[in-house]
């Protein structure tokens, strides 16, 4: 099904209440004391070196220097590791393994939100039948009093409690990291029996956990790892990998361009330029696509209604179908290539990635990898996307920024 992921992130309004409310001043008559819950934050093992080096790093501007042993110790220590992405059918999702309070569940790596939750034994047994189930572990913490609760703009959603658990990806270990353990999630989710949970790779600002936000997995383990990046590496009908701490030079062609970072909605929101369709003479070109985000949890590719139709006037038999909600076309017509350009170089969606899949078992009628982004407000540089791409979603520098390169 061609669904497309929304979130409406519930507001840490509730959160950020608690902690602006002022202590009592101290002269008050009959002053009144009270409480905040300490809860644990998402944490990973403190490591000895790790902490020396920041410490030497903090310093370093008026000349503290780490010594070598203390580099090489702290660089031993740093995390780095690699964990495959799966396509579904049609490649409208990839899953990756995740070793989550001991138990390996198949999760939805998402740009496009903030909330790691998972299927749990709290939920009802049909509910469970088909997938992997989180059961908190002996290790496992409860969060008392708190909850969640994520839905998506086609409807889907889910809710439940939350848990402090050790969450291992591709070997890069969170200690102590907030699980949200599903109690109620909607039949898209129950239906679709590959996919166990998603893990949120958003920033944390639009957690939904209430009342105290928690951390994605990147923001708990990000200080341990060798670099403070991920990237993205997504196929076309074949597994791609997500890496943590490092950048494989061999997963892509040509150099790295990096652009700014909007963070200011929760997304690694970012520019785009302007754009041609087709390759070679019989290309098109015109303004700028303008403010877009990189989202490996949307599955297409959802442009300006200018530029979709821009891109469709040169499919053959293209239209809009608003019983299959969006541009539609044979099956036979051929897809040209469609070019963008960020950080001002030009990359390329192969046509072929643009025929999504046919709409129906008879095979004529082919739904589009493009469509509009109508009712979004921004463009949508989903999966479509992503697996023509290298990305790298990097906190590493003292703002965030994206790096793409063609794969
Ligand atoms: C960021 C994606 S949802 C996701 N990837 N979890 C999104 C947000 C808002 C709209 Cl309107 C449509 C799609």
């Amino acid at each position: 099904s061609f669904i497309m992921h929304f979130i409406y992130a519930s507001t840490a309004l509730l959160a950020t209440a608690t902690l602006s409310i002022a202590a009592p001043a101290a002269d008050v008559v009959g002053r009144k004391t009270f409480q905040v819950a300490q809860v644990a934050h998402g944490t990973v093992r403190k490591n000895g070196p790790i902490q020396m080096l920041k410490t030497y790093e903090k310093y370093a501007k008026v000349g503290a220097q780490a010594p070598p042993s203390v580099v090489q110790a702290a660089r031993a220590a740093q995390q780095s590791g690699s964990v495959a992405a799966n396509p579904e059918e049609n490649d409208q999702a990839y899953l990756c393994p995740v070793n989550v309070g001991g138990t390996t569940l198949n999760l939805d790596f998402d740009t496009g939100s903030a909330d790691l939750w998972v299927f749990s034994s709290l939920m009802t047994k049909s509910e469970q039948a088909g997938h992997s189930i989180y059961k908190p572990s002996s290790s496992a913490k409860k969060l008392q009093g708190a909850s969640w609760n994520i839905s998506y703009g086609d409807g889907s959603g889910a809710s439940g409690s939350v848990y402090a658990d050790k969450v291992v990806v591709g070997g890069v270990t969170a200690t102590s990291q907030a699980v949200e353990a599903a109690t109620s999630v909607s039949a898209q989710f129950t239906q679709d029996q590959d996919n166990d949970g998603l893990l949120g790779l958003a920033f944390s600002s639009i957690n939904t956990v209430q009342p105290q936000q928690q951390t994605t997995f990147f923001d708990t383990v990000k200080s341990s790892l060798a670099k403070k990046l991920f990237t993205v590496d997504l196929k076309a009908g074949q597994a791609g990998t997500y890496d943590f701490g490092y950048i494989d030079s061999s997963k892509y062609t040509g150099s790295i361009s990096y652009v700014p970072v909007d963070d200011s909605q929760g997304f690694w929101g970012f520019t785009a330029g302007g754009y041609s369709v087709g390759s070679g003479n019989s290309t098109t070109s015109s303004g700028n696509i303008g403010s877009a985000i990189a989202d490996t949890g949307t599955t297409l590719l959802y442009l300006p209604t200018s530029v979709a139709s821009a891109y469709y006037k040169k499919v053959r038999g293209a239209k809009i179908d608003n019983q299959q909600g969006g541009y539609v076309f044979p099956c036979s017509s051929s897809t040209p290539d469609f070019v963008v350009s960020i950080g001002g170089k030009p990359f390329t969606v192969p046509g072929k990635y643009i025929n999504y899949a046919p709409i129906d078992q008879s095979g004529e009628q082919c739904f589009g990898g493009i469509q509009p982004n109508t009712g979004i407000g921004f463009t949508i540089f989903g999966d479509i996307f992503l697996k023509a791409m290298f990305v790298v979603f990097d906190q590493s520098t003292g703002s965030p920024r994206l790096g793409f390169a063609q794969q």
